[in-house]
């Protein structure tokens, strides 16, 4: 029995072998150092290790007085005790190097403690002198220093190797003196839309034309998942028209994605202009929607090519399983594809045999209980139901109806992983 799904593809796969297969031809870029700012988002791919103890000296942690305590321990409100201030030291300033006996110095918060003070009584606890100070209460030992090494030790590992960077990485990284980090960079994804049909948005519409939201889809969507994105717009439906413009966008690109002409029509250009390139795979996969994929190399540096189906649904579901991988891939974040969650499922759903379903639905979460429910149908032009949902969820192959009520997996789309 022929495969009905199989339509006219001469190959069809499932979800799990294209992505394997992508993933198998997808290598990490290389890592290289990168200022600290521009690395945030990124994976980094060196252990760091403290060069520099934090705090790098004895500083002090409030205004006050530095002091040695045996001068103070008498102090009370009632027998206070007065001792000459020799100096003053702030933050940044080193001057003071050694505190006499008997005495004390000003200090400020964050100020080096001068070597012989052992204590810092704060401001509120003295008639803050300027000559000579009275305290009326005696700190504990060691009271309000902030000991070198307290925070970080010398060896010690600050950011292991695979740490997406954040700004509370960044900060101890430069609270340690890195002014940069080894990480993967952000790849460089250029994304064409083909269809002579198509306009750009903010210019006038024919009767038979549509506006480009494809390439806004799928730039943001890569753009979301950390790449660079470079949308270069409309192709119109002529072989050469395409591969010009692929050729002049090879020069900053990790990574290609096209959208619409791989189906079965008479003027699916992606396909003609790729097919006689030999790099480009072309052909069915068992999901919906989504079914007609093209994935391979193009250009001397044989640049990865993604050519996604041209319905917007379709396009963007494609994305997410198999561009977002890869780009995660990339940059050298695991995992790779997106973690699936389970949900209760609130209406029945009905899927084609033998093809994976990704069903647009809201999750969310009542009293404690997750849930997914379906949002509009399921034909693959429905933006408008796309952009009303978060989620999709994951109905399996050999499955074709979902009561509600059941327990299913979803993909939560604007979810951080
Ligand atoms: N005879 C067959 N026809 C079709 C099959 C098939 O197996 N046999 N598969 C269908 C499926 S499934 C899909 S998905 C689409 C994929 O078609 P293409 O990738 O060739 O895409 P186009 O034909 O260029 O466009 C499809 C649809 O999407 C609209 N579109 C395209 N680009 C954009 C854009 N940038 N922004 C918004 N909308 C876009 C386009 O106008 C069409 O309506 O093929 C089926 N046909
Ligand atoms: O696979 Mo198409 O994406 O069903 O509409």
């Amino acid at each position: 029995m022929p495969d009905p799904a199989a339509g006219a593809h001469p190959e069809l796969l499932t979800v799990d072998e294209h992505r394997a297969r992508i993933l198998e031809a997808i290598e990490p870029l290389p890592d290289f150092p990168q200022p600290l700012m521009d690395a945030l988002g990124l994976a980094i791919a060196e252990d760091v290790v403290a060069e520099v103890a934090l705090p790098s000296f004895d500083n002090s942690a409030m205004d006050g007085y530095a002091v040695r305590r045996e001068d103070v321990v008498a102090a009370t409100d009632e027998t206070p005790v007065h001792l000459p201030v020799v100096g003053e030291i702030g933050a940044g300033q080193g001057g003071l190097l050694a505190l006499p006996p008997g005495t004390a110095a000003k200090i400020m918060t964050g100020a080096p403690v001068p070597a012989g003070a052992d204590s810092v009584v704060p401001y509120e606890w003295t008639d803050r002198g300027v000559a000579q100070v009275r305290i009326s209460a005696a700190p504990t030992l060691g009271q309000h220093i902030r000991p070198m090494g307290d925070d970080v030790a010398v060896g010690d590992v600050l950011v292991s190797q695979g740490t997406v960077l954040g700004p509370r990485h960044l900060g101890l990284l430069a609270a340690v003196g890195r002014a940069t980090v080894r990480s993967r960079p952000r790849p460089r994804v250029v994304v064409l839309s083909t269809g002579s049909e198509l306009r750009d948005p903010g210019t006038p519409l024919g009767r038979d034309s549509i506006y480009d939201g494809n390439s806004y889809l799928l730039a943001a969507a890569a753009r979301r998942t950390g790449a660079i994105a470079y949308r270069v717009g409309i192709v119109p439906d002529q072989p050469h028209a395409f591969l010009d413009a692929l050729h002049d966008q090879l020069v900053r690109a990790d990574l290609v994605v096209t959208s619409g002409g791989v189906s079965q029509g008479d003027y699916d250009v992606v396909k003609e202009a790729l097919t006689p390139l030999g790099t480009v795979w072309f052909g069915g996969i068992r999901m919906q929607p989504g079914k007609p994929q093209g994935f391979g190399h193009v250009g001397d540096d044989r640049t990865p090519i993604f050519t996604l189906p041209g319905n917007p649904v379709s396009s963007y579901v494609s994305f997410e399983q198999f561009v977002l991988p890869a780009i995660r891939k990339l940059m050298g974040r695991t995992p790779y594809a997106r973690p699936t969650v389970p949900a209760r499922l609130t209406h029945a759903i009905g899927s084609p045999a033998g093809r994976r379903q990704l069903v647009r639905a809201e999750y969310g979460v009542d009293a404690g209980a997750a849930y997914a429910t379906p949002v509009g149908g399921h034909g693959s032009h429905l933006i408008g139901d796309l952009a009303s949902s978060n989620a999709l969820v994951v109905v399996p192959e050999d499955v074709t109806s979902v009561a509600a009520g059941t327990q299913v997996q979803v993909l939560r789309l604007d979810e951080e992983f």
